[in-house]
């Protein structure tokens, strides 16, 4: 396929480290930036003091706050907040060729709508390719040339294959899928899991409480996706299990680092530190899904009891270890 130029919508952490990603993998990259003078400092310094200091920017990408480098791409990123990804796709609606592919990097569910970021770009961008990138991926460690894997899946499989092949480089490797709905449900839920597992470690409950916290959460999430269609198998795999695992045990993790901040007492409007914590946004809407699917998903309600104010930490550990004892493989 031919990728370039690649466009990439969102100059913060994570479109930052894909630009210099997909560049160390050859392609031609522009990068946008929301703000004029935040994508001329990057421009001038090569690097992105704002989101992802000291790390400096492949000399092949450009970086531009012109949304309209859009219509000239043979593929885009969409690496935008998940809040945000509607206002992003609509503003590009009269720029993109039909036919372009469009990968969804943002990892959460609209809030508003209750949509997955792949209905929200079928909505507004009707005659893209939607793909979604999923999966184990620190921006500060992608950006630093560190190996990972991750996951690539769209409907249109020979999309997926060989876009997977454009982006991959040896140190970012990139698996490819068709199970669009599994991928996205694994990186939306695993942000909001992450927050459970900070709260447990800012609480001080222990390493064996956060492993229990990580298979239960894992199970749940499991539960929820297989009700939606999703295959479980792919919840098993990188984008599920594997990102489960990264930022349930990482302080690099936001979602982590703000549920930590919790469990220590910061108080709710401070425990995010001004960083971006999707899960926080993703737990109501993707709790009130579960509800409407008749699946139970207990880690996700305390966490959003907890976000929304209706819970304290306190309340939400007790709630959940005070649960009726079951078999292990019981709820569905
Ligand atoms: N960071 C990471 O390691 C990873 C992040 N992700 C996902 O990628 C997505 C983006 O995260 P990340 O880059 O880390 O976030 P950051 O907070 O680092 O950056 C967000 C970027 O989005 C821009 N933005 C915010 N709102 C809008 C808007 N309404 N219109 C246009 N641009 C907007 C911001 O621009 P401005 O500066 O002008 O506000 C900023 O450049 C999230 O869904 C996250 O879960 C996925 C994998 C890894
Ligand atoms: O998705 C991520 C790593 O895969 C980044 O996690 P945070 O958004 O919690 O920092």
């Amino acid at each position: 396929m031919i990728a370039d130029p690649l466009v990439i919508i969102g100059a913060g952490a994570w479109g930052t480290a894909l630009a210099n990603a997909a560049a160390q993998a050859g392609r031609t990259v522009t990068l946008v930036a929301r703000d004029p003078e935040h994508a001329a400092t990057i421009e001038a310094t090569r690097e992105n003091l704002r989101f992802l200091p000291g790390a400096l920017l492949h000399a092949g990408i450009t970086v531009t706050a012109d949304l309209g480098a859009a219509a000239v791409a043979r593929a885009l990123l969409l690496v935008v907040p998940a809040q945000a990804l509607r206002e992003v796709a609509r503003s590009l609606a009269p720029r993109l060729a039909p036919g372009t592919p469009v990968v969804i990097c943002a990892k959460g569910i609209e809030r508003t709508s209750g949509r997955f970021m792949s209905d929200i770009v079928a909505e507004e961008l009707p005659a893209a390719v939607p793909l979604v990138l999923s999966g184990p991926s620190f921006a500060e460690d992608v950006v630093r040339g560190l190996p990972t894997a991750v996951v690539l899946a769209c409907g249109q499989e020979p999309v997926a294959r060989s876009l997977a092949v454009a982006l991959a480089s040896p140190t970012f490797r990139i698996y490819h899928g068709t199970d669009v709905r599994g991928v996205e449900i694994g990186g939306a839920a695993k942000n909001v899991l992450a927050i459970a597992c900070g709260i447990v470690m800012g609480c001080g409950l222990g390493e064996s409480a956060r492993a229990a916290m990580v298979a239960r959460g894992f199970a749940e999430l499991t539960r929820f996706a297989r009700a939606l269609g999703a295959r479980p198998e792919t919840l098993m795999g990188l984008s599920g299990l594997g990102d489960l695992v990264l930022t349930c045990g990482s302080a690099k993790s936001r979602n982590f680092a703000f549920g930590e901040a919790l469990g220590r007492g910061v108080p709710l409007a401070e425990a995010a530190g001004g960083k971006l914590a999707e899960g926080a946004f993703t737990a109501a809407a993707l709790v009130a899904m579960a509800g409407r699917h008749g699946v139970e998903m207990p880690i996700s309600e305390a966490v959003a009891a907890v976000v929304a104010g209706e819970m304290s930490v306190d309340e939400a550990i007790g709630a959940l270890l005070n649960r009726p004892i079951r078999a292990e493989h019981e709820i569905i």
